[in-house]
């Protein structure tokens, strides 16, 4: 059954090329306001993924909604005017201005074009707009084909590999950019292998592998899942003469336990009694530390699958 709340509603789609399965038997829900990383290796099938919920592509088998129609199908032609794409390769006409460029893709998607201006203000090429596109940089043709995303404020945003090749501060104005849609209740899908950065941003991450998906879940979920090890850092106001098991040293001053999340609490607590106590931090894995270890434990469990066949 369709869940009719979801923005972008995936059942069981797959999508082959030949033999090979890019996108396999994937079901994925996406609701209003919600940012969710779309992770994996090159070839994972994360392009294929967004090119079904566009309509570009048509699956084998399953089903994609958007906004609540089939997203091949012709009554989901008003749901895609809602719909912000920004592709992984970016292809701008260099003869054009970024205005002109700006002004072409709000009349393909039957927009007026009089909030363009402060859109290319808005991701700050408001100075270069009547400036041929060829001779823009990397990191402006990536802000222009942001702008063209966001015409007409969608409710629902792919972007495929957005940050790639821009630097810091173009980083930052993206990622501000994605929360304000965030929050004016846009359905965000984004696509990227610099997780790390993202951390704050994303309520939801999906990972897929060799097109299935392999998780599914808001970072605490994973966290959960994962279980992987939490660190505690003390910083000491000089060397311990000896440490309890499981601490080491990791500076003059510094020592280090690695243990279970459920464990952490009690360990805080004992960590408080060492002798010149300066300082405690409390590190969890990351993004990408999960992401590592949702793609190591899916090949074992393949091969116990296989051998138990
Ligand atoms: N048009 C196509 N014809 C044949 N095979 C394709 C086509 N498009 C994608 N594939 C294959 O499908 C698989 C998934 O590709 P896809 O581009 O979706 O991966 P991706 O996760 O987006 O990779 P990347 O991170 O490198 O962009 C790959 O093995 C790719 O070679």
């Amino acid at each position: 059954m369709a869940d009719t709340a979801a923005t972008i509603d995936l059942r069981g789609v797959t999508k082959r090329y030949g033999r090979q399965r890019a996108v396999d038997g994937v079901s994925l829900q996406l609701h209003a306001g919600e940012c969710a990383i779309l992770a994996g290796h090159n070839g994972a099938g994360k392009s294929t993924l967004m090119k079904s919920i566009l309509g570009l592509i048509q699956p084998e088998e399953g089903t994609v909604r958007v906004l609540g129609e089939l997203a091949h199908s012709k009554a989901a032609a008003r749901a895609r005017r809602q719909l912000g794409y920004l592709p992984e390769t970016v292809a701008l006409h260099p003869s054009l201005t970024g205005s002109e460029t700006l002004d072409f893709y709000a009349r393909l998607k039957s927009l007026p074009t009089a909030g363009n201006r402060a859109l290319l203000e808005r991701v700050g090429i408001a100075d270069a707009a009547h400036k041929r596109v060829g001779g823009y940089s990397k990191g402006m043709r990536q802000r222009l084909a942001l702008a063209q995303a966001l015409l007409g404020t969608p409710r629902v945003l792919l972007l495929d590999e957005p940050t790639t090749g821009l630097d810091p501060a173009s980083r930052l104005l993206f990622y501000e950019i994605v929360g304000e849609l965030r929050a004016r209740g846009a359905a965000i899908l984004l696509s990227t292998h610099a997780l790390a950065e993202l951390e704050g941003l994303a309520d939801r991450v999906f990972v897929l592998q060799k097109g299935k998906k392999i998780a599914d879940g808001s970072l605490a979920d994973l966290r959960r899942q994962a279980d992987l090890p939490v660190r505690i850092r003390l910083t000491l106001a000089a060397p311990p003469a000896g440490l309890p098991t499981g601490w080491q040293h990791i500076g003059p001053q510094r020592i280090e336990l690695q243990c279970a999340n459920a464990d952490k609490i009690d360990h805080l607590r004992q960590a408080q009694d060492f002798a010149g106590l300066r300082d405690i931090e409390l590190e969890q894995p990351g993004l990408d530390e999960m992401y590592a270890h949702f793609l190591r434990r899916e090949p074992a469990a393949a091969t116990r699958q296989e051998q138990a066949a």
